[in-house]
């Protein structure tokens, strides 16, 4: 049963016209909030805007054709989320693809696109612009926190999602801007990305190893886009979380608990001959 928690936010989504960032768009309209649904798939994305006016009314979503990948476009459509509902306070940087062969592409929508996508909310909803603060999510994958061998690129471009999410986050909190920013790490959902796995075209480098991405899927599971969208949520409205990295399986969704020293992360340190020698700069 939705309520309407988030009535009077204004929410942005990249990658909304299909997969998991129509299920994130979907339950935050059902929630009340406006959405502001971004994508470079133009009919895709008219037509679920379309479908959401029927459904929750026709000043409740927007479309802006948008491509991540290109400043001006995401600029552009920050500008006119703005105009249109008159402040953004949530950030869903969800937009990727999956790409081995074509891998600066990758590089380009999944991380440079999340870091663009970053800046630009900050920008909009940092206290010391006039924000009101407010809440980025980055929507990086299991790849993220574990190599995924068929995707080696994909898998660094959601490693650098997490580690610069973080980053964000805790200077976020430092500068006292207000916003939040916290991370989902989905394992496999059954979304069009999926296709990737049988596409010989996109498999680039390890084309070899595509008959283990069944393996893999088996291995570490499927789950369902409204099942992703209700942890999203929850990751949404808990207010407590900053620099959270969630992660979502079958079994259900945690949070990640990473080592905050080098104990923690069980170093063994090579064992040192001679002790280092530091030579004094201003002698140089
Ligand atoms: N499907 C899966 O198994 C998992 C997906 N993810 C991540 O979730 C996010 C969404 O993935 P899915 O919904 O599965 O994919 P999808 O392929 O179903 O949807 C991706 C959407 O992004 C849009 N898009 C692609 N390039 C764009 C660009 N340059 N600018 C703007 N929009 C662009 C597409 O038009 C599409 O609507 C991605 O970041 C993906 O890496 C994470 C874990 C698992
Ligand atoms: C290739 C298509 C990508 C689909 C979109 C995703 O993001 C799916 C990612 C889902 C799961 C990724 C799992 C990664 C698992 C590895 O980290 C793990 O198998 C490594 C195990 C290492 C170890 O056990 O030591």
């Amino acid at each position: 049963m939705a309520c309407k928690s988030l009535y009077g936010k204004v929410a942005i989504v990249t990658g909304a016209a299909q997969g998991l960032g129509k299920g994130f768009s979907t339950i935050l309209l059902k929630n009340g909030a406006k959405v502001a649904l971004f994508d470079i798939n133009e009919k895709a994305g008219r037509d679920l805007k379309a479908s959401f006016d029927q459904e929750y009314g026709e000043d409740n979503a927007i479309f802006l054709t948008c491509d991540v990948t290109s400043d001006e476009q995401l600029k552009d459509a920050f500008r006119k989320t703005a105009e249109k509902f008159g402040r953004i306070d949530i950030v869903c940087n969800n937009a990727g693809i999956v790409d081995e062969n074509n891998w600066e592409k990758a590089v380009a929508i999944n991380l440079n696109g999340v870091v663009r996508g970053t800046y630009l909310a900050l920008q909009y909803m940092k206290k010391e612009n006039g924000g009101n603060g407010g809440l980025i999510v980055n929507i990086a994958s299991l790849a993220g926190l574990g190599p995924l061998l068929t995707s080696p690129v994909y898998t660094a471009t959601k490693h650098g999602v997490i580690g610069f999410s973080r980053a964000v986050a805790e200077a976020s909190k430092a500068s006292g801007y207000g916003v939040r920013v916290n991370i989902l790490c989905p394992t496999f959902v059954n979304t069009p990305l999926l296709s990737f796995m049988s596409n010989k075209e996109q498999a680039g480098q390890f084309t070899n190893l595509m008959a283990m991405s069944d393996d893999l899927l088996k291995l570490n599971g499927l789950v369902e886009v409204p099942e992703v969208a209700e942890y999203f949520l929850e990751l949404v409205r808990d207010e407590s979380k900053n620099g959270a990295v969630m992660i979502v399986i079958p079994e259900g969704a945690s949070y990640v608990n990473f080592p905050s020293s080098k104990e923690e992360m069980s170093l063994t340190l090579v064992s040192r001959k001679t002790p280092p020698t530091v030579s004094d700069p201003s002698s140089s």
